[in-house]
């Protein structure tokens, strides 16, 4: 199965260094609910992993988090679209949970959910975490420059890291080749 999963903050929506705290601020960068619109027609399974230690840090709660994310499915229905699995980590940097990316358990969740192999398999983030996490379970990294792309960008890179624009230009590449 044709299976992409997305980092949320900076690649789906505006991200904040205030959080995204509420479904008003949740606001979806221009291009990508067409694009997660236009992959799941193609026949991509779309599917979200995400840090959300807002949640543990008390500055917004679950049924507010699922409120983005009903948001989110929302926006991607009325374009002929849908959203698969959302798979986020409430907890904070220092809980020491398996799901916290740079950690790929969330990365590893989702392909069992899909019964995939992660090997190649792309994972899209703005974050140096997010490109780590894909890497330590032989993922394919792939960066883009909205949100904290740019920023990362600067950073050291793991080896093989794709870089787009943004997740319009991902969607273009997938689909078109
Ligand atoms: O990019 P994803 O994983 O979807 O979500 C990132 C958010 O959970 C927040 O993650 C925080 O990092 P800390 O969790 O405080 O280290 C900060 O970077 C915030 O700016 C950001 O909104
Ligand atoms: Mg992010
Ligand atoms: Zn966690």
């Amino acid at each position: 199965m044709k299976l992409l999963i997305l980092d949320r903050d900076g690649v789906i929506n505006y991200d904040s260094d205030a959080y995204i705290k509420s479904v008003e601020e949740w606001i979806p960068l221009p291009g990508s609910i067409e694009a997660i619109a236009q992959l799941s027609k193609a026949g991509w399974t779309v599917a979200v992993a995400t840090n959300q230690s807002g949640i543990a840090r008390g500055y917004y709660d679950i049924a507010t988090l699922d409120a983005m994310h009903e948001r989110l499915r929302s926006l991607v229905a009325q374009q002929g679209g849908e959203v698969g699995l959302i798979v986020y980590c409430p907890h904070g940097p220092d809980e020491g949970c398996d799901c916290r990316k740079p950690k790929p358990g969330m990365l590893k969740n989702i392909a069992a959910h899909y019964n995939v192999s992660l090997t190649n398999l792309w994972f899209v983030g703005d974050s140096l975490g997010d490109l780590e996490a894909a890497k330590a379970v032989d993922s394919q990294p792939v960066l883009v420059k909205t949100g904290k792309g740019e920023k990362t960008l600067g950073k050291t890179l793991p080896a093989g890291t794709l870089i787009f624009d943004d997740l319009a230009a991902i969607a273009a590449e997938l689909i078109h080749n």
